[in-house]
């Protein structure tokens, strides 16, 4: 679905990315995990089209799409979610799902005037597909409840509903486990796995949680120095002796 072909990033005299490629297939959720500084995030917002890379090519669905912007990387499906969900707080969870799809009708000055009743059947539209995520993710009960209430994990289950109000295909999850307490850290996780096999999703995960990394993703990248260490099974990336090297070189215990 996508692959990494020499990627480069430079910030100044600062190579963050270098001579990255991986690729990441159709159906998976794969995992990108590396000691601090190891070019994760870089590589993320490359994919996602927030930093234009230095060189290299970046092939989604055959397409060579590496320093287009953010809306055209949205408009294919590549959608990136945040360390810190970007939840309007006072709207409530509902509204929140509601405001997420591109170009409502409404929006549109004249749309309204034109065609109010096609207005109100994409309002529905868009009313039912909401619906549907608070459903899907078993938060239909906080649908009234102003978003800055929530919790944590909460807010991470918010930022998922979001992404199914796209029409996703590739969706970025930048550390879906921080801050979440245990249990609704399981219910995160059985989430994403059921948008994979329901939903048909496919998943890159950044995350410095091992044990959620084990249990959730296959592959597994590991990134150092900005390239690519290493790839295969947990259980390999666990033992290889290289990975831990890395991370104690880095002197982070992430
Ligand atoms: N905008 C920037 N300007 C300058 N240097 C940057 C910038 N963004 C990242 N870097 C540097 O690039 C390197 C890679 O950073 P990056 O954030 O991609 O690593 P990471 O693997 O995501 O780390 P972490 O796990 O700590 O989030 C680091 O040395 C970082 O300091």
């Amino acid at each position: 679905m996508l692959t990494i072909e020499n990627l480069n990033k430079n910030f100044g005299g600062l190579q963050a990315v270098r001579n990255c490629s991986f690729e990441i297939k159709e159906g998976t959720i794969t995992g990108l995990i590396g000691p601090n500084g190891a070019g994760k995030t870089t590589t993320f917002s490359m994919i996602a089209g927030e930093l234009a890379p230095t060189s290299g090519r970046i092939v989604f669905e055959g397409k060579d799409i590496a320093g287009l912007p953010t809306h055209e990387m949205f408009h294919r499906g590549i959608v990136r979610t945040f360390q810190i969900p970007h939840e309007f707080a006072k709207m409530t969870v509902l509204e929140n799902l509601m405001v997420v799809p591109p170009e409502q009708p409404g929006e549109r000055l004249f749309a309204n005037w034109i065609s109010r009743g096609q207005v109100k059947r994409r309002e529905r539209e868009v009313r039912d597909r909401a619906e549907d995520a608070l459903e899907f993710l078993s938060i239909s009960h906080l649908g009234d409840e102003q978003a800055g209430n929530l919790s944590g994990g909460q807010k991470k289950l918010l930022e998922l509903g979001r992404t199914m109000m796209t029409d996703a295909k590739l969706v970025l999850l930048d550390e879906p486990g921080a801050g979440v307490n245990p249990t609704l850290l399981l219910k995160i996780r059985e989430m994403i796995s059921r948008l994979r096999e329901e939903r048909d999703y496919t998943f890159c995960v950044i995350e410095h949680d091992m044990d959620l990394i084990a249990s959730l993703c296959d592959p597994v990248i590991v990134l150092a120095e900005g390239t690519v260490l290493m790839q295969g099974h947990m259980t390999e990336v666990r033992s290889n002796p290289d990975v831990l090297d890395a991370y104690l070189g880095g002197g982070e215990e992430n």
